[in-house]
């Protein structure tokens, strides 16, 4: 009984109703998909179905993916008693019940909090998912995602992903007898080979951390779905956002992301964010989520919050600048650039159908592990860095920083080089990152083409 009231709460609120009164009239939940322009029901028809009502009616519009990141659909989250234009910090642990058999629409933040219930519900919209859920980090969010994962079953992931994934993937490798793959997901035969009746995740990144490949979301997802109907394709869509790619659209199961990144953007939270495509998946979500105590905390919730209604803004500027950035590397240095937005990258065409922009994470080589090491520690605007998403330009090299927890024969087997560069483009003038950019790479002996 408990059990089910908290299920209820959890849920992007009165979404259900919204629908209900569209019924009819649009084949394309708000909520659903990106804004073509084009959806059958306009908003005309939505002003006339409104006319109809003896009611006021709850709108359901489709918005364009910037307004849809700072705009909160009022029946999406919770109903504040004041009206607070910013939802508030509901830092309790408890709250208090009208008897001993009833309780209300929470009773302990460990199992639901208003603050978190707010934010999950606009994140639900912006990723096209029926359900969403806020946790203490991604790889919190990564780990409630492997409980769906039985001992003697199998994973299929990437040969190029984020080391500390890799990490909790050996875990379950020694630890729960789970058989796990590492393949090239660039590669549709490659993942077809390893798909068996056993197969319960193919857990995917694209881009990749931190080789930049790029995954085949909507050919991946047939062809599991058909091979091996128990298996769930899994998304993990931190360096894109749910602004740039809603991987939920394009066939896969579950989506989630490190909130630490884009979608909090200034680097002062960790956070992690699932997106389930139906509610059976997302109550066995929230059963580990409640069971193991994850979910986020209400301040985090709050400042996931603020973050997540600048994402456009942060987002258009950091992948312009990064556009700016990979292509000057390219250009003037004649170096190998492993970014989305240039029309070198491998799977340009693919990305370009699955995402509205490259994003801002891009890696090269110099040919020299002391030389990057150089490179990497002249530059001052860059700051030397783990992580990604934030307004600050970051620069690291992943071999001895964010992938280190993979053994080095690992990453030599993975051909992961070891003098590649990641930079992370932040919301600085474009300008002043080249200018600091060249006089590092000056001073690590590196100089534009003849
Ligand atoms: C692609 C990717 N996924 C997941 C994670 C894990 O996120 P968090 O650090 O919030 O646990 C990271 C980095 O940490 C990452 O780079
Ligand atoms: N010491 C940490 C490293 C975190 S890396 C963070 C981020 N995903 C990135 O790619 O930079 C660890 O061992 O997990």
């Amino acid at each position: 009984m408990q059990q089910q009231q908290h299920q209820q709460h959890t849920l992007p609120l009165p979404t259900d109703d919204v629908l209900d009164l569209a019924q009819g009239v649009t084949k394309t939940p708000f909520f659903e998909g990106e804004y073509d322009g084009a959806s059958d029901a306009t908003n005309q028809d939505l002003d006339d179905l409104e006319a109809r009502q003896p009611a006021p009616v709850l709108r359901p519009r489709k918005y364009r993916p910037s307004t849809d990141c700072v705009f909160v659909e009022p029946e999406g989250g919770v109903r504040d008693l004041y009206n607070a234009s910013s939802v508030p910090i509901y830092q309790t642990a408890t709250f208090k019940q009208g008897s001993a058999d009833e309780m209300g629409e929470y009773d302990y933040s460990r199992s639901g909090n208003p603050t978190r219930t707010h934010v999950e519900a606009h994140l639900a919209k912006l990723m096209g998912a029926k359900r969403s859920f806020v946790v203490s980090s991604g790889m919190s969010a990564l780990d409630i995602i492997c409980r769906l994962v039985n001992s003697g079953e199998e994973v299929i992931s990437g040969d190029d992903l984020y080391g500390g994934t890799n990490r909790l993937l050996s875990f379950m490798r020694t630890h729960n007898k789970v058989t796990v793959h590492h393949v090239d997901t660039t590669d549709l035969a490659a993942i077809a080979a390893k798909l068996t009746p056993n197969t319960r995740l193919v857990l995917l990144e694209t881009p990749t951390n931190p080789l930049i490949k790029i995954a085949d979301v909507t050919a991946i997802s047939k062809l599991v779905h058909e091979r091996s109907p128990d298996a769930l394709v899994v998304v993990d869509n931190t360096m894109m956002s749910p602004y740039l790619q809603k991987p939920l659209t394009q066939g896969a199961d579950i989506v989630y992301h490190s909130g630490t990144k884009y979608l909090s953007g200034h680097h002062d939270l960790m956070a992690g964010v699932v997106g389930c495509k139906d509610e059976a998946l997302a109550a066995k979500i929230y059963f580990v989520i409640n069971a193991t105590g994850c979910g986020l905390a209400p301040f985090d919730c709050f400042l996931l919050m603020r973050g997540v209604k600048t994402l456009a803004l942060r987002m258009d500027k950091q992948q312009a600048n990064a556009q700016r950035i990979a292509e000057h590397l390219e250009q003037r240095y004649g170096l190998k650039v492993r970014f989305p937005g240039l029309r070198s990258h491998p799977q340009y065409d693919i990305h370009a159908r699955h995402a509205r922009g490259p994003g801002a994470v891009l890696s090269f080589e110099t040919g020299d592990v002391a030389i990057s090491k150089q490179v990497v520690e002249a530059a001052r605007l860059w700051t030397i860095s783990v992580s990604f998403g934030c307004v600050n330009s970051l620069i690291s090299m992943p071999c001895c920083m964010s992938h280190a927890s993979i053994p080095a024969h690992v990453r030599k087997e993975r051909a992961l080089p070891e003098d590649l560069i990641r930079l992370c483009v932040g919301i600085e003038d474009a300008d002043d990152l080249i200018e600091d950019l060249d006089s590092a790479l000056r001073a690590a002996g590196l100089d534009f083409k003849a």
